[in-house]
């Protein structure tokens, strides 16, 4: 194509040892990193302790802190994914420009200023960094070098003749090893063959996804993927869960939600039911016979979660549950809820709350809550459809007392709070999905469209787009790959899991849009499907903590850590 006038001068394009200078770019970014947090601690520290009220006043300077650090990790975890992929020699051209794209932008952003969100751009003044220490960071050679020539036209340009015939090729290698590329050759063709071809449809109709994909994902252990052999399980790591949902979310966000709340079921009970609640719930959810369903937030209570009402109450072998709850994805069809309620009214925060494994009786579009005690209705909504969501009233609703989650009152959020890393991380994972398939919309759209004469794909506004979420999305997937090792290495991780969660969502939004872009007015029209992924990619900013939350997370545990 076109583009090749430019692949031609691609030699120069290069950094002389761009790894080296990679390198240490990472650590002259982790100095600022560590200046900024220095900054940003003296504003929100009251006696050496970082105080709420204060943190909340700052909260611009805290979640931007957040937002840099997100930026520290993504470089390191590229350089470590370009590194690894040189060492067995799969380092190719397009993955060199990736490194070199990748630390070229975020490397400009990070003084340049780095958005939070649109029109939320947080600048080295806003943590209270000096002129100094960034005048510092810029006459660091390896930085200034990699600024200046790390993400340029012509590196964009050779980018987008390298992704060209992505479609057929990939994006780059994603360095995995056998097993998951295996792994995620037999989930791609899953998708392609039996989602692909019908999510629009579904969206369209706003049709749940049909039972027979539900059925097949069972076979193929989707929703027992990482729980112990012995619980009906593959036992196999978060690596591989992330692996397939991105494969199930490129497809469709809802076919790769649907192992989400088996996720959060089974992290759950292993982590605080009992050993009877475990063998008798847990192979049942990875065999697919009983579908779980979330059931947290309520109409009051969405990021607060502590401060939940719906109550419990313990009567002879039940508790009878009355309130409210709201936004309960796939609550119609499902067999048995987590439910969080306050067990203990005269607890009013956290410490008042207890999980339940709350069965109940399935329903369908006709007759949605046929249990007695439950009534619902559906909340029509943009996109992540397929499962549709609900508001849900508990009224005198009984849940057996041998269903307390580890038989234990007032560890609800607690034990809540062990399954968010891995949530967190799945999540991520479904975002980098949802991002490679608006990638690859753009990027068709892109090719077939003609205007004054050629390809739109021939304009340095449209392929630049692209080229840069070739490279973005790559960001974000070796970050959430980073969090799911670190949890399978059993080390605490619910800040790498916040981060990719952050990133990840941000780059789902940021490709979708630009994809639309891409399509003019047909992606404005409800036909083209990047009119769902767009709708799609946009949720996943609020769910599973939204990104100012998320921040807030990620803020405190620097500042406190
Ligand atoms: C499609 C969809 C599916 C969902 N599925 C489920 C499900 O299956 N089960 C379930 O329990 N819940 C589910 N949820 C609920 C979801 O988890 C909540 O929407 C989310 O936690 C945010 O809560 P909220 O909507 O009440 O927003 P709020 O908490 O009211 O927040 C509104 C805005 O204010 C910001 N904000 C709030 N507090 C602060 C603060 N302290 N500092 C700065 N900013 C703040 C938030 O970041 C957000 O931008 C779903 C939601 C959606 C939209």
């Amino acid at each position: 194509m076109s583009l090749a006038a430019t692949a031609t001068e691609a030699a120069d394009i290069l950094l002389a040892d761009l790894f080296g200078k990679a390198g240490a770019a990472v650590q002259a970014a982790d100095t600022l990193l560590g200046q900024a947090k220095a900054a940003v601690l003296a504003k929100v520290a009251v006696n050496g302790k970082v105080s709420g009220a204060k943190l909340e006043a700052e909260q611009f300077a805290a979640h931007g802190l957040a937002w840099l650090a997100t930026y520290v990790e993504s470089l390191r975890q590229l350089l470590h994914w370009a590194e690894s992929l040189k060492a067995e020699g799969k380092l190719g051209r397009l993955e060199t420009l990736i490194l070199q794209a990748g630390f070229g932008e975020y490397l400009s952003q990070i003084v340049g200023g780095i958005p939070m969100s649109q029109g939320e751009v947080v600048r080295p003044a806003d943590y209270g960094l000096t002129a100094t220490q960034v005048a510092a960071y810029l006459a660091v050679p390896e930085v200034a070098d990699l600024i200046a020539s790390g993400n340029t036209a012509e590196v964009r340009a050779e980018l987008a003749g390298l992704i060209a015939d992505g479609l057929a090729s990939g994006f780059g290698d994603l360095g995995l090893d056998e097993t998951m590329a295996m792994v995620r050759d037999s989930f791609r063709r899953f998708a392609e063959d039996k989602v692909i071809p019908f999510a629009h449809e579904w969206h369209l109709k706003d049709e749940f996804i049909p039972l027979t994909i539900l059925s097949e994902l069972a076979e193929l252990g989707v929703f027992g993927l990482t729980l112990p052999e012995e619980y009906g399980g593959h036992g196999l790591g978060k690596t591989a869960m992330c692996v397939v949902t991105e494969e199930l979310s490129r497809g469709y966000i809802g076919v790769g939600s649907l192992g989400t709340r088996a996720e959060i079921f089974c992290e759950l009970v292993m982590a605080g039911g009992t050993e009877e609640q475990k063998r008798k719930w847990l192979p049942l959810i990875a065999g697919g016979e009983l579908l779980p369903t979330a059931v947290f937030t309520e109409p009051n209570t969405g990021s607060d979660l502590g401060s939940l009402r719906t109550r419990a109450v313990r009567d002879g072998d039940v508790y009878k549950v009355t309130g409210n709850k709201t936004w309960i994805t796939h609550a119609a069809r499902a067999d048995v809820m987590t439910l969080l309620a306050r067990t203990n009214s005269a607890e009013p925060g956290y410490k008042g709350l207890s999980m339940f494994l709350a069965e109940k009786i399935r329903g369908d579009d006709a007759n949605p809550f046929p249990t007695p005690g439950m009534t619902g209705g559906e909340i029509k909504v943009l996109g992540y459809r397929g499962m549709k969501e609900y508001e849900i009233g508990f009224d005198g609703f009984e849940v057996k007392a041998e269903n307390l989650l580890g038989q234990q009152e007032g560890q609800g959020f607690k034990q809540l709070m062990t399954t968010f890393e891995s949530a967190r991380i799945q999540t991520a994972a479904r975002a980098v999905g949802v991002a490679q398939s608006a990638l690859e919309l753009g990027l068709r759209y892109a090719q077939e469209r003609i205007q004054f004469g050629k390809p739109i794909y021939a304009f340095p506004r449209v392929f630049g787009k692209l080229a840069w979420a070739a490279v973005e999305v790559m960001i974000a997937r070796q970050i959430t790959f980073f969090a799911a090792r670190e949890k399978d290495a059993e080390r605490r991780c619910d800040l790498e899991a916040g981060m990719a969660k952050l990133l990840g969502a941000r780059v789902a939004w940021a490709t979708a849009d630009n994809a639309m872009q891409i399509h003019g007015g047909n992606g404005y029209a409800e036909e083209y499907p990047i009119s769902r992924v767009l709708c799609d990619a946009r949720i996943l900013n609020v769910f599973e903590g939204a990104a100012e939350i998320q921040a807030n997370v990620i803020a405190r545990r620097l500042l406190e850590g």
